[in-house]
């Protein structure tokens, strides 16, 4: 049994206490300085406040300020920060990471760099680490379709652990599995990253078509599944040329972080509620203002990639004409443009 130390008490770091829980690691639950009200709200009644669950017998829950206390000793270390957490965790959490205790990320996006390089989440992480330590930490991720109340409940959850090191990773499965988490391992971190966060602009995209269906009326005249059919298969198909602009494989690691996560990612949470929102007809600026405070990394990921094509058209690495879906739901975002889907050029590669 393991010392394992999760950062970030959101829903997603939280919900990984099930499993190493019931595999009875020590397990100890840490705060960044934005959770101290579910920390304590765990401290006081150990029910998470977002999960709205009680956690496992036996987890430890620290508050930001003890976060040294929390890591000393880890065996392995979880990063359950979104996006707009990379930078902290990096910067924070690595002046206490060491030589040969492997981190694990459930974060979901990429990094555009000025010239419109596309780099996973883990390479934007090892960048930021204290240079002593950038070669030394192993850095994987998990990618997959993996709502965190549902692993919290203990339901049949597929996912794939994702890094360079096949040591590494056989051991981070081995510290995880339990009979209702299934792992599926992968160097093809590229791969795996980019699935796991294009997924999230491709169900906001999805998103819109239910919106507009609830929008027309919840009669049955009016269900609307071939638009969302459609909008679900482009997703995939410009995932699968993204994946061929950033030299991920595009073989069996990337079904299960791609289709298979756009797809109950569109059965619920928060990425698909803002589709929806867009997709009944309201502004950008009015569906934030109805979700204020939630994380939206759809939002993220959509503007980070749109800004990074017109570089990589520039230099001859994509075509524009490739992307009609994510560069609509861009405008959507950061144009002040209405939905209007873009039929006529989806499926299209000349
Ligand atoms: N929810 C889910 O079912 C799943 C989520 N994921 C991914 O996991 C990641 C976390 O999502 P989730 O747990 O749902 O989100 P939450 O909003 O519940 O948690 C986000 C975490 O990141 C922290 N954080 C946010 N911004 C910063 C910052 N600037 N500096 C430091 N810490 C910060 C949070 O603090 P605070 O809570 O105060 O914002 C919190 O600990 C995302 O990338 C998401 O896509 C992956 C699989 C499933
Ligand atoms: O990343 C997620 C599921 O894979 C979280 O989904 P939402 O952000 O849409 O709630």
């Amino acid at each position: 049994m393991s010392i394992i130390t999760i950062v970030g008490a959101g829903m997603m770091g939280t919900a990984l206490c099930w499993p190493l829980a019931d595999n009875g690691h020590t397990v100890r639950l840490g705060g960044t300085p934005l959770d101290e009200e579910i920390v304590a709200s765990l401290h006081a009644t150990r029910i998470h406040p977002k999960l709205q669950r009680r956690i496992p017998e036996g987890v430890t829950v620290y508050r930001a300020a003890q976060l040294p206390e929390a890591l000393a000793g880890a065996e392995v270390v979880v990063s359950g920060v979104s996006s707009f957490g990379v930078d902290w965790f990096a910067r924070t959490v690595g002046e206490y990471l060491r030589p040969g205790v492997p981190v694990i990320a459930v974060t979901k996006g990429l990094e555009d760099q000025p010239d419109g390089t596309l780099i996973t989440l883990p390479e934007a992480t090892r960048r930021r680490l204290p240079p002593a330590m950038r070669e030394q930490v192993s850095l994987n991720a998990i990618g997959g379709p993996c709502i965190a109340h549902e692993l919290a409940a203990r339901r049949q959850t597929a996912v794939v652990f994702c890094g360079t090191d096949e040591a590494v990773l056989a051991r981070l499965r081995q510290t995880f599995t339990t009979p209702y988490y299934h792992i599926w391992l992968s160097t093809d971190v590229t791969g795996v990253e980019v699935c796991a966060a294009m997924k999230n602009a491709y169900a906001l995209g999805v998103g819109l078509a239910v919106g507009m269906m609830e929008q027309a009326g919840a009669d049955g005249l009016a269900r609307m599944y071939n638009p969302q059919a459609a909008l679900f298969a482009q997703g995939c198909l410009e995932m699968r040329r993204l994946l061929e602009i950033t030299g991920g494989g595009m073989e069996n690691d990337t079904w299960l972080p791609g289709p298979g996560d756009l797809y109950v990612t569109v059965f619920g949470g928060r990425t698909v509620r803002l589709g929806k929102l867009l997709g009944q007809g309201l502004s950008f600026a009015e569906a934030r203002q109805q979700m204020a405070g939630e994380t939206l990394e759809s939002v993220e990921i959509a503007t980070r990639v749109a800004r990074a094509l017109p570089k990589l058209a520039a230099r001859g690495l994509a075509k524009l004409e490739d992307f009609p879906l994510l560069l609509h739901i861009d405008r959507i975002l950061n144009h002040g443009e209405r939905v209007n889907l873009p039929w006529e050029a989806f499926f299209n590669r000349p």
